[in-house]
Parts: structure tokens; sequence; C-alpha cells
């Protein structure tokens, strides 16, 4: 059953083209990443589909509905959304940051049951936050911050997750923790999820299909195998590579040949 679909999806930035041609069709309950060097598109790609980037009608279609058409709550109520940008302006408590995934549920001026607090205790503890509940945003750590907001996610209850760089912030524990722990959940829940990841290995190991992305354009789309190889990680990512089996996992993992050459760090 098809979650996402994007047609020929194209955006600009006033004069700038960042995405042309983009093509999608995104099954429920898959783990798709996107990948892809900096300033390929990656990001405004996911803004696209959770309408923070207005893409014209006809292109991004969400359970079968033109995403134009779909009201913020309705949306909420379909997609979560693990921002790259955790800055926290406000001074909530953590629990009351991650409670607020619960508010697409809620009518005005109602405040959350029990039901909604066991859930958030639920995602908090997964996600190794629950200790954390009564302190403030805004002084816990960086890493501490993205596994709060991965629990927002979860209790919002979704179909879709998309989650922008979810891990970058995290230690290796917890980088397999929440890759583990979203992918658990695509599989158990039948959720689609889409993340951007900077780490080829990590992506390769927890998805089922990599969408790799270059100059705003779709260059392959596949299943890790496929679609990461040698020649073109040499051609996207201009770095050498070889690629081995993982020998805990089986899968490949991409080993930089780079590192061991003598020279400056871009040459
Ligand atoms: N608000 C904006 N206004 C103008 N240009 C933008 C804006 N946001 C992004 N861009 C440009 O659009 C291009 C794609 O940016 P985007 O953030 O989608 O890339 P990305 O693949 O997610 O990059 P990264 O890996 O560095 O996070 C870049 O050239 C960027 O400079």
């Amino acid at each position: 059953m098809k979650m996402i679909t994007v047609n020929n999806l194209d955006f600009s930035y006033e004069a700038a083209s960042v995405l042309s041609g983009i093509d999608l069709s995104l099954e429920k309950g898959r783990f798709y990443s996107i990948l892809g060097p900096n300033g390929s598109g990656k990001t405004t790609l996911l803004k696209n589909l959770q309408k923070v980037l207005r893409a014209d009608q006809n292109c991004v279609y969400i359970n079968g509905k033109d995403i134009t058409s779909i009201s913020v709550k309705e949306l909420s109520k379909r997609l979560a959304v693990v921002p790259q940008e955790t800055r926290m302006d406000f001074d909530f408590s953590v629990l009351d940051m991650v409670l607020m995934g619960r508010s697409p549920y809620l009518k005005r001026f109602e405040t959350e049951s029990r039901s909604d607090l066991e859930l958030a205790e639920k995602a908090m503890m997964i996600t190794d936050t629950w200790r954390l509940k009564d302190r403030s945003v805004r002084s816990i750590s960086g890493g501490e911050l993205q596994r709060a907001i991965v629990s927002r996610a979860m209790v919002q209850d979704t179909e879709i997750l998309l989650l922008d760089e979810p891990v970058s912030h995290l230690d290796i524990h917890h980088q397999i923790g929440i890759l583990k722990t979203v992918s658990g959940f695509s599989k158990s829940r039948e959720i689609t999820v889409v993340a951007v990841l900077h780490d080829l290995n990590l992506a390769i190991e927890f998805s089922d299909s990599v969408i790799l992305l270059n100059h705003g354009e779709i260059k392959a789309m596949g299943s890790p195998e496929e679609v990461i190889t040698e020649e073109r990680i040499r051609e996207i990512y201009k770095m050498n590579c070889m690629i081995i089996r993982n020998p805990s996992s089986g899968k490949p993992h991409v080993i930089p040949t780079e590192i061991s050459k003598q020279g400056g760090s871009y040459e």
C-alpha cells in the first residue's frame, strides 16, 4: 500500500532550483533512508513531504490524498517529524514537550489524559529520557534532546515518521538504539519511516530501501546493496572507498580509503 507518492516534484528557493523531477512511491511499513552530499536537497525534500515547504498541487500525496488539501491538524495525525533543528525557544519540561505529540488529538483547552501520560512514559523509557522528564528542555544535552524529540514523534502515533538526521547528536550506543527502535516500529506497527542519514553504514544496516540524491535529483533508489556501490560513492561523494561485508550483519560496509593517504583534507 502506498503511503507517500511524489510526482515530478520541482522545488526552488526563489531563483535557485533545488529539487527537480522527483518521483517517489513509498510503501507502508518500510524504512527508507535519504542519502546524499551536503546541499543535495535532502532536507528540502523532507520539508516538501510535511507541507513546511509548499509543493504544487498534484505533486505530493499522503495516503492517497493531495497534501495541499490536508489541514495541518489532520496532517499531524498522519505524519510525525523529527526535525534537524532541535533548538528550543521555550522553557518546557521534557515531559511537557513530549506530551505535545498528543496535541493533534486534544480538543481546545483539553488537557492530556492518563493514557496520554502512559504513552509518553512508555516512549520515554524506550529512548532513555524518562529520568529527565522534569528537567527543562533547555538544560539537557543535544543528544538527550534529540532522543526526547524522537519520543514526541512516537507518542504522536502516526502512520508516517519523517526524521532529519535523527542520530546526528547521539553517541554510538544511542545511534543504534534509536535506529533499532524506529525500524522495529516500522515493522511492528507498519509505520513508513523516511530518515535523512549521513552515515552510509547505518543507512545500509537499517533501511529496506535507500534514496540517493545529488544536485536535487534522485540518482539511484533501491535496496542498500543495489544502490551503495564503490563507483557511485566515488562519483557522488567524490570519495574513494572499498565495500566489504560487515562480519556481524553480513551487509555491505563502506570503508573510505582516502584516510590512509597523505595530503590536505579535501585533496
Ligand atoms: N531557506 C533557504 N533559502 C535559500 N536556499 C536554501 C534554503 N534552504 C536550503 N537552501 C539551499 O538549498 C540547497 C539544498 O539544501 P538542503 O538543506 O535541502 O540540503 P541537504 O541535502 O539537506 O544538506 P545537508 O546535508 O548539508 O543538511 C542548498 O544549496 C541550500 O543552500
